[in-house]
């Protein structure tokens, strides 16, 4: 079995691992043995435990999960070469990770916390030798989209990376309409996680405009409730939080 380094053992670490743990040996690299030992027990799976100083990734295909702000500290902490590091760091670009990490290869990675339930969406770019293991890596977590510029990735992570975020605004919001009708909470919210999964199933091969033109009767419910959301601009807020998220991917 192959081994996978992962490098951090925070929420996206764990996430990534569970997808992994079933075809890869795992080995990760923390700053506690505690947490690391907390990190063992939640994957429900052995894995190998190391501390970050002075660790050795030569030749090893290192999984890097820390945070953008740390990329200096760690990249201290670490010896030899590794193979080849995939990143998960948001707005970090390729050149910032070859000049502070030893490594052969990069490739960037944004996934998101679908990985969690194996359907997270990845974006992927970075080292061409490296796209097809980088696939089929990321592919044991769900998804993946090769994508040809780091600007690219910038802007998917608006999207995919951060989405379960802003979809999350939208899942609560609708909920408490509901709640403040009368609605009682507990069936607001089994109603809206039916309506999310059915949706999920859905958009898969209808364009949203033709989705929402199936649904809206003339003078129906569907078009009063439809123009209160244009009225409050979420189109336009939701095209700026790609515009902002985007613009923040960059400051990183
Ligand atoms: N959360 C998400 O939905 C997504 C996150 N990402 C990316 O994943 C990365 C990790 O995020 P996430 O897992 O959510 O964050 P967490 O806070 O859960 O994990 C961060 C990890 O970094 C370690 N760390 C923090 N500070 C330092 C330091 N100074 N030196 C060494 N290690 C340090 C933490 O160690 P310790 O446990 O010891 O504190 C922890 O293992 C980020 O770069 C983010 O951009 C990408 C896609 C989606
Ligand atoms: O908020 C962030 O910066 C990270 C990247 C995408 C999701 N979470």
């Amino acid at each position: 079995m192959k081994t996978i380094t992962f490098i951090g053992n925070g929420n996206m670490a764990l996430s990534i691992a569970q997808g992994l743990k079933k075809n890869y040996k795992i080995e990760v690299v923390g700053r506690s043995l505690e947490k690391l030992k907390k990190f063992e027990e939640k994957l429900g799976v052995e894995i190998e435990k190391h501390i970050m100083d002075g660790f050795h990734m030569q030749d090893k295909t290192v999984l890097l999960c820390v945070k953008p702000a740390n990329v200096q500290e760690v990249s201290k902490l670490l010896q030899g070469q590794a193979r080849v590091i995939f990143s998960v760091l948001a707005g970090t670009s390729l050149e910032k990770l070859r000049t502070n990490f030893n490594t052969q290869a990069v490739v960037r990675t944004m996934p998101n916390l679908a990985a969690s339930v194996n359907r997270s969406m990845t974006t992927l770019t970075g080292d061409i030798n490296f796209q097809e293991e980088a696939k089929e890596l990321l592919g044991a977590i769900g998804s993946t989209r090769w994508l040809s510029s780091e600007k690219e990735i910038d802007i998917a992570t608006g999207l995919a990376g951060s989405g379960p975020a802003y979809l999350a605004l939208i899942a609560e919001a609708l909920t408490d309409g509901a709640v403040k009708q009368g609605l009682k909470r507990d069936d607001a919210m089994a109603i809206m996680r039916g309506l999310f999964g059915g949706f999920g199933e859905l958009i898969q091969d209808i364009h949203p405009a033709l989705l929402k033109d199936g649904v809206m009767s003339p003078g129906g419910t569907t078009a009063a409730g439809y123009g209160a959301l244009e009225d409050g601009n979420v189109r336009s807020a939701c095209m700026d939080a790609i515009e902002q998220a985007y613009k923040r991917a960059k400051e990183l």
